[in-house]
């Protein structure tokens, strides 16, 4: 098969070509270019998805954070699996990954959450994400609960942390005239991708 895999598909790997295009995406779409759909099962093989944001790309891994305790933890923690979708709309592309899921690190959760402003750090401490809440009023008493307790210095919340995904398959899409797209999907080959264009 001829390689005509090039311009805005060119990439010695699949990792390096996602940064490039959300290097793009940071120049050109209005929020959250980081922003992916996150996929998972439940037990009965229902599929559930609901946007994360993108933190890290290291060593073949994509990270996100979230409650180890939410409904996604629940799903990925009992699945191992998951997939995730890129849409930018202003440059009209996709990228999706699939593959095996498990909790970071402790250590680099502790590292990330550190990094995270107050508000937020406090915010992991008092929500229960994903189980019912009264009212707004509840969850800002437990905000200022949690202020009075861990000062300007809350640790890492043993119930939150990072995920990482590990894809064996990763999809670039871009958008073409006459819904003529084109499609490159990368599949891990042992140590090395293999590369299919794919029909539109
Ligand atoms: C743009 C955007 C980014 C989000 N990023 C995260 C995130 O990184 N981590 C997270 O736990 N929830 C994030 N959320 C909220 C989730 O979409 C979701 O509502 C929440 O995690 C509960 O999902 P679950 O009940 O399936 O566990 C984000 C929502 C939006 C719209
Ligand atoms: C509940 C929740 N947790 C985590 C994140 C992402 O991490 P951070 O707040 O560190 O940017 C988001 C982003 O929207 C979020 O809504």
């Amino acid at each position: 098969m001829a390689d005509d895999r090039q311009g805005i598909f060119a990439a010695e790997d699949p990792f390096a070509l996602l940064r490039n295009w959300l290097e793009e995406a940071g120049r050109s779409e209005p929020n959250d270019p980081v922003a992916m759909a996150l996929a998972t099962v439940d037990a009965t093989g229902l599929p559930n998805v609901r946007t994360v944001l993108l933190k890290g790309i290291a060593d073949g891994g994509l990270t996100f954070y979230t409650n180890y305790q939410s409904r996604k933890a629940g799903e990925l923690d009992n699945s191992g699996k998951a997939a995730v979708l890129f849409h930018w709309k202003s440059l009209r592309r996709q990228v999706r990954a699939r593959g095996t899921v498990s909790r970071q690190d402790p250590a680099a959760s502790d590292a990330y959450f550190a990094s995270r402003d107050l508000g937020s750090r406090l915010g992991a401490w008092a929500s229960q994400q994903s189980r019912p809440l009264q009212d707004r009023a509840t969850l800002e008493a437990r905000v200022a609960e949690m202020a009075a307790r861990f000062g300007e210095n809350p640790p890492r919340p043993p119930h939150w942390g990072g995920y990482v995904l590990r894809p064996d398959c990763l999809e670039f899409w871009a958008d073409g005239a006459n819904r003529l797209h084109d499609r490159f999907e990368w599949v891990r080959d042992g140590d090395s991708w293999r590369v299919t264009r794919l029909n539109p």
